[in-house]
């Protein structure tokens, strides 16, 4: 006994096999394995072996210097979180320096749990080795602030670039995956955020965003928000929070709501002399008559307030279908408008992507044969087109007047000239850049190293 270690409650360790020249690690005989923190946990093959690449954030409350690591798995355990939900956890092999002391360490890599110590060390490391006096600390080694910062110079990244948040859901959308991709080829930091795992503190002295885990989301120059309509509500909230913490935010809380109300919006580019399809919208079943001859009968679109991909769009043929149609909603409190129909326009419309008040591309969408929609994701089909300086001028009247910096403004091509059908908040990528072979992802990035002044 008497020749084993006294140590403290929190003590040093050095691996050198994962380049972490030092991490404190919170001394917890109540655990039986140790643990760290990872992020970005991949399993590889490497013949018959498994191995585990992940990153390490060695340093307490800095997420600035990351440590790319890989180790051999050597199990898979399910734990418990203190939420009582059972997860997998993966289990890797490395080795330890402690001082004088030199041995195979299990480390259980947790990924999700806050950790104010980066790492545990648990039972199974202590046994033979160590005796705990949890009155003291770094009894093995212990090194200076100044010993520690020496240690991690060569990592400290030179700041070069903004700091962007991706504000979405999916980071496997190809709109997305292209972002990422062009604000890192412009030399920016650029961070997926998952709306749903933000949380927000609100308060007049610190007010906060936190990220599932806890980490809390600070130094973000921008954020681009591309907020899914089932979560308008929350994603906008989390933009207004942004803002308030002076980041940047490249579509408003204000715009993308009240873009997403397509009554609001209609009535907004009425008052601002933006032509658009008649529309009209009642609240009661006893005018549905009227409200049909209003928008000059039948055949006429009915449309969903909020619906996106052509959804919630459509076509009532005769007087009579779109009565019962336009009722059967109001049966069960949905609220509606009724169009007219554009029926030269051949199922196409026009899709402008723009960008700072620029239309920066378009495209024309033509309708499958038998669909009046031309939405891509109805079978549409997409194809360059050159616009009109008039479709020009409204698609950007559009967007400067519901107040989106980024905007897919849809026209239809009428009798009356060019009409304003809707605005799209974040608008897709995919349809326009395959269509049109512009990198516009590259340009949303441009767009915010512009209002941000950014010169690299
Ligand atoms: N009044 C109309 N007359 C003729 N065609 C129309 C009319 N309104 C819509 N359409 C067709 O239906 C498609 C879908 O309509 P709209 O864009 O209003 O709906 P959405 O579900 O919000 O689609 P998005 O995915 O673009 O948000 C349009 O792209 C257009 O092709
Ligand atoms: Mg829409
Ligand atoms: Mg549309």
């Amino acid at each position: 006994m008497t020749d084993l270690q006294i140590i403290g409650s929190e003590e040093w360790c050095i691996f050198e096999n994962l380049g972490i020249p030092a991490i404190k690690a919170r001394v917890d005989s109540g655990a039986k394995t140790s643990s760290i923190q990872a992020t970005n946990i991949k399993v590889v093959n490497r013949g018959a072996q498994e191995w585990v690449k992940f990153e390490v954030n060695p340093l307490q409350e800095n997420r600035s210097i990351t440590i790319p690591c890989e180790a051999k798995l050597v199990d898979r355990r399910m734990v418990k979180s203190s939420s009582g939900i059972s997860e997998e956890r993966l289990v890797v092999r490395t080795l330890v320096k402690m001082g004088e002391h030199k041995f195979d360490l299990e480390l259980t890599l947790a990924n999700r749990d806050t950790m104010e110590f980066r790492m545990l060390l648990g039972r199974e490391a202590l046994m033979d080795r160590f005796i705990v006096n949890p009155a003291e600390s770094f009894q093995v080694q212990s090194f200076t602030d100044d010993e520690v910062n020496k240690k991690y110079a060569p990592f400290y990244k030179e700041k070069t670039g903004l700091k962007i948040g991706l504000l979405a859901s999916n980071p496997n959308l190809y709109s997305n995956k292209r972002i990422m991709e062009a604000a890192e080829a412009r030399g920016h930091e650029i961070v997926f955020l998952n709306a749903e795992l933000a949380y927000m503190k609100l308060d007049a002295h610190s007010p906060e965003i936190r990220y599932r885990g806890g980490n809390i989301l600070k130094e973000y120059d921008a954020v681009i928000p591309r907020i899914k309509p089932a979560v308008t509500f929350y994603g906008c909230a989390l933009i207004r929070q942004f803002n308030t913490l002076g980041v940047y935010c490249q579509n408003s809380a204000e715009a993308i709501s009240q873009s997403r109300d397509k009554l609001f919006s209609s009535q907004l580019f009425a008052k601002n002399d933006i032509h658009i399809p008649i529309t009209g919208f009642a609240k009661s079943p006893m005018d549905t008559k009227d409200l049909i001859k209003m928008v000059n009968g039948a055949p006429l679109i009915i449309k969903l307030l909020e619906s996106t991909q052509g959804k919630g769009v459509v076509l009532a043929e005769t007087n009579k279908a779109a009565e019962s149609v336009i009722n059967a909603f109001k049966s069960v409190n949905t609220n509606i408008l009724v169009q007219e129909f554009i029926k030269e326009a051949n199922g196409q419309d026009i899709r402008c992507f723009v960008i700072n008040g620029k239309v920066v591309a378009s495209m024309q969408r033509q309708a499958e044969k038998g669909e009046f929609r031309a939405n891509i994701h109805q079978g549409g089909k997409a194809s360059i087109i050159k616009i009109t300086p008039e479709e020009r001028k409204l698609a950007q009247k559009a967007a400067k007047v519901l107040n989106l910096a980024v905007a897919g403004v849809d026209i239809i091509r009428s009798n009356k000239g060019p009409l304003l059908l809707e605005v799209n908040s974040s608008p897709g990528l995919e349809g326009i850049e395959n269509a049109t072979g512009k990198d516009l992802a590259n340009a949303m990035i441009v767009a915010i190293e512009k209002k941000l002044r950014f010169h690299n």
